[in-house]
């Protein structure tokens, strides 16, 4: 049966907005019912500034206090080499530099120019390469800027084929605002696949517009099978005011299934994890299989 490769964000992408501190103790049973769920690749921690992102302060502390499950990839965001050292001393199995389409999307979010970004992850490739950890890529902003608007798939393209080029294993293409639609996502994807082939590919959409599935299912039908999505459908970016969560796990994988795609995840098992960090976040559920699923 044709598969879909998952990567859960929930507890990065999906805890690094939440308004209150989330005790360390709540993140580590969040990585560990992911992987009891089936996933195997769940992004875990972030190496970034503190003062930026306070949330994921304790990311060394929750990397290092998993109990680890066989064959699950544990990764981690890092920005620079003094972010990779940190998540290699706590561990961390894969990690994933990031950077945009947009100018100004990347300033605000990582200080610096898109140019520049690129300039700084060379080490870091290099260093991780060395150590025989593989390293993804995000490029953000590839269906709309909160500053910039709409931006233009040869854009994306340029700096997806820029970070594959510098050895990214896998380009995670981001509608960090959900501002996408199905047409506009193929044809980003069509510029994109110019550049990395189709099998490197990740779609990772928010949903802030409703669009995320209508989006993914258009580039499944485009033969992409790398998702991201977010358990209960947590997050939101910092850098882009009303910016909601990644597309919901549930609701992903509910697709997929339903698609005949086999996703490795137990649904039964996820619906009850994104209703129990729901509840230990005090938000609603922002799935609406994890609403409505009887099981
Ligand atoms: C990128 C930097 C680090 C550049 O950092 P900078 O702002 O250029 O400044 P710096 O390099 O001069 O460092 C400033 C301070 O940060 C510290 N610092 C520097 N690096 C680190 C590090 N790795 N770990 C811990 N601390 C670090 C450094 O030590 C210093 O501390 P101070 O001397 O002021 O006390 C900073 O701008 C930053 O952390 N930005 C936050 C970026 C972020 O986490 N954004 C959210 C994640 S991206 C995202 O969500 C989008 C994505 C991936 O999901 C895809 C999508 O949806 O589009």
């Amino acid at each position: 049966m044709d598969s879909v490769k998952l990567v859960e964000m929930g507890p990065r992408d999906g805890l690094q907005n939440e308004p209150a501190l989330v005790p360390a103790a709540i993140k580590i049973e969040l990585v560990e019912r992911l992987a009891d769920c089936g996933f195997a690749y769940i992004e875990a921690a972030s190496f970034v500034s503190p003062r930026r992102i306070p949330q994921m302060a304790d990311s060394s502390g929750v990397l290092t206090g998993i109990r680890r499950r066989e064959g699950v990839v544990y990764s981690a965001l890092t920005p620079n080499l003094q972010g990779l050292q940190a998540a290699l001393a706590a561990g961390a199995d894969e990690v994933a530099v990031f950077t945009a389409a947009s100018e100004r999307f990347c300033q605000r979010n990582i200080n610096c120019s898109v140019a520049e970004s690129l300039e700084r992850f060379a080490p870091v490739l290099q260093l991780a390469h060395e150590r025989g950890v593989r390293v993804r890529g995000y490029v953000s902003t590839v269906l709309g800027c909160p500053y910039e608007g709409n931006i233009a798939p040869a854009a994306v393209a340029r700096v997806a084929g820029a970070l594959y080029r510098l050895g990214c294993h896998e380009i995670s293409l981001g509608d960090t605002i959900g501002t996408g639609t199905p047409r506009a996502a193929v044809a980003m994807l069509s510029a994109v696949r110019q550049e990395v082939p189709l099998v490197r590919l990740a779609a990772h959409f928010h949903d802030t517009y409703g669009q995320a599935l209508a989006n993914l299912y258009a580039l499944l039908e485009q033969g992409l099978r790398i998702i991201d999505s977010s358990v209960a459908g947590l997050g939101g970016c910092p850098y882009a005011h009303g910016a909601t969560g990644n597309v919901a796990s549930e609701d992903v994988v509910y697709l997929l299934h339903g698609l005949g795609l086999e996703t490795g995840v137990d649904l039964d098992r996820l619906v009850a994890t994104g209703r129990w960090v729901s509840l230990q976040l005090g938000r609603e559920n922002g799935s609406k299989t994890g609403r409505a699923w009887n099981g």
